[in-house]
């Protein structure tokens, strides 16, 4: 998948501006970004959902706003369930979904891995919030697309369903297939992804692997200890050399902590850097 200066405007509004991504095949890639950063709105328009206004787009080698029926079956869509009839069964609606692909997983097992088999028999309306949830992912996946984009995927699953949603992604990456999911779960992205893009204000800030995420943010280490009944802290790149000095001019450091920054500070401080 490859995006160019992609752009997208509401009015005079620019809410996409200038996006390079690229994801490759085989990856699983989590766009990260505050609210209204223009995640859906990007995901939407590679999806082929809705229209952009300027840059170039290739997905699986076509160009999502004109692809046709054959491309659509590689690509799998989570969170739109329309022409689902809520009132049919969770089982029922998945063995009816699967005459529209060519090779779908067995009903059974898709229910097994989203983690719905006792829900087999209720009515998709029925389902709580975090079950629904469930249950889109697994009509995206059911056609065993080429590609799959999941907008929010685990958003109101408890921490159970979240944990059986990740086998379930981690077994679609063993498949090869490509994934494209957004989050607010920084715990999420760097579970699943291989890497994430930070978007903020319709721009990526940084692309990479979620432990490499913001490079010279993450050397920093903070060296904090009380003194004189006062909390001091250096923040350094060089520890080691703090903790050495520390200790040969103290008989004993109370309160020593050596901290480094997680994803969380490191996001933080990248898409607050973004906005300004
Ligand atoms: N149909 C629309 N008409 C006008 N403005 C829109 C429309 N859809 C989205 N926007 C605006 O575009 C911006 C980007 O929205 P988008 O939904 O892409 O953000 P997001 O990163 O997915 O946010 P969230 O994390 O809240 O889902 C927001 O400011 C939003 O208000």
């Amino acid at each position: 998948m490859r995006v160019r200066g992609l752009v997208k405007r509401y009015g005079q509004r620019t809410v996409v501006d200038g996006l390079d991504l690229e994801v490759r095949r085989g990856e699983v890639f989590a766009l990260l970004g505050p609210n209204g950063a223009g995640k859906t709105t990007t995901i939407e328009i590679l999806e082929g959902v809705r229209r952009r206004d300027g840059g170039e787009v290739a997905v699986l080698g076509a160009d999502p706003a004109r692809a046709g029926r054959s491309w659509r079956d590689r690509v799998g869509v989570v969170g739109q369930t329309a022409g689902a009839s809520a009132a049919l069964g969770v089982r029922d609606t998945l063995d009816h979904f699967a005459r529209y692909h060519a090779v779908p997983r067995d009903s059974g097992e898709l229910l097994a891995a989203v983690g719905l088999t006792e829900q087999a028999r209720t009515r998709v309306d029925r389902l709580s919030g975090g079950q629904r949830r469930r249950f889109e992912v697994a009509l995206g996946v059911q056609g065993r697309p080429e590609l799959v984009f999941l907008d929010e995927p685990t958003t109101g699953m408890d921490p159970v369903a979240r944990r059986q949603f990740w086998a379930l992604i981690q077994g679609l990456r063993a498949d090869g297939t490509t994934v494209l999911l957004t989050t607010h779960y920084l715990d999420e992205a760097a579970q699943l992804a291989d890497r994430v893009g930070v978007l903020s204000a319709g721009r990526l800030v940084e692309v990479a692997p979620p432990d490499e995420l913001g490079g010279a943010l993450r050397r920093v280490t903070t060296v904090s200890w009380t003194e004189d009944g006062d909390r001091r802290s250096v923040r350094t790149e060089e520890p080691s050399t703090v903790l050495r000095d520390l200790l040969a001019a103290h008989r004993e450091v109370p309160g020593l902590s050596v901290t480094r920054p997680g994803l969380e500070d490191v996001y933080l401080q990248l898409v607050e850097g973004g906005t300004r």
